[in-house]
């Protein structure tokens, strides 16, 4: 494979390998890439795509699947693109879910990741439990399944089973715990990743299961802890007046290099 410059980012500790936009990206190429061992390592790759005015977030999971749309991915994009292409914001950013718009702010970057779609329920099995779960679409599958106790689903070192009727392109399941009024805490197994330290979008679909299940007044913030961080999601407006979901948090660059990989 021809050398090529890479960065390695993360968001809240879900963290991506960075290529630019000539960069050939193969599945077993974003495999390499993420190897923890071999590799640079990361749940995923984004390559940079744009010509300086306008730009494209071409995202791979760590299999070498797309996906479309990254919440935490996109915060250290935006950051890539101010340091090394001098991009000021508010920045609009195609993914395959569309333009998403970031803002500075406070924590990092903003996203407006658009209004979410709380398709109906399903269920998730772990071993020998199974739970009801919430089917949130934020441009990416979700299941958010509420437990007593974040250690209930155990180790995850499987994908946790789904109803493939209600997700026939696989999903994202994050496990919930309340921990205080308009604060919840969760943990992720991702499509594609396996059990990450952070997942944007699942904060996304969480915040908008659990503002639904308290009837919450809207605009609602709500603190979402993940085991990488803390990421604070806002839900604008009802879900019926299409609200749209803001993901706020931090994005940091932690290396850059050349990599034949
Ligand atoms: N970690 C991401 C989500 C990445 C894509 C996901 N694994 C999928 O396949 O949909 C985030 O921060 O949103």
């Amino acid at each position: 494979m021809a050398e090529t410059d890479f960065w390695k980012g993360h968001g809240t500790e879900n963290d991506f390998v960075l290529l630019p936009g000539d960069a050939e990206v193969t599945p077993e190429r974003v495999r390499a890439l993420c190897d923890r061992r071999a590799g640079i390592g990361g749940d995923g790759v984004i390559r940079a795509v744009g010509d300086g005015s306008h730009w494209f977030m071409d995202y791979y999971n760590a299999d070498g699947s797309l996906s479309e749309m990254c919440g935490n991915g996109i915060r250290v994009f935006a950051l890539h693109l101010r340091e090394e292409h001098h991009a000021t914001f508010p920045l609009e950013i195609g993914t395959r879910d569309g333009i998403k718009v970031l803002s500075e702010s406070e924590l990092g970057f903003s996203a407006d990741m658009g209004s979410p779609r709380v398709v109906g329920t399903s269920t998730i099995s772990v071993g020998d439990r199974t739970w009801p779960a919430v089917h949130v679409d934020m441009g990416n599958p979700h299941a958010v399944v509420f437990v007593d106790d974040l250690d209930d689903a155990g180790p995850l070192h499987d994908p946790p089973v789904h109803d493939p009727a209600d997700y026939p392109d696989g999903v994202n399941v994050e496990f919930v715990v309340r921990r205080g009024p308009g604060h919840v805490a969760m943990r992720v197994h991702e499509r594609g990743s396996g059990e990450t330290r952070s997942c944007g979008t699942g904060a996304c679909a969480v915040m908008v299961a659990a503002a639904r299940a308290d009837g919450a007044a809207y605009p609602a913030t709500y603190r979402v802890d993940v085991p990488g961080g803390t990421l604070a999601v806002t839900l604008d407006g009802s879900l019926d007046q299409d609200g749209r979901v803001h993901l706020d948090g931090p994005a940091v660059i932690v290396a850059r290099g050349t990599t034949a990989l």
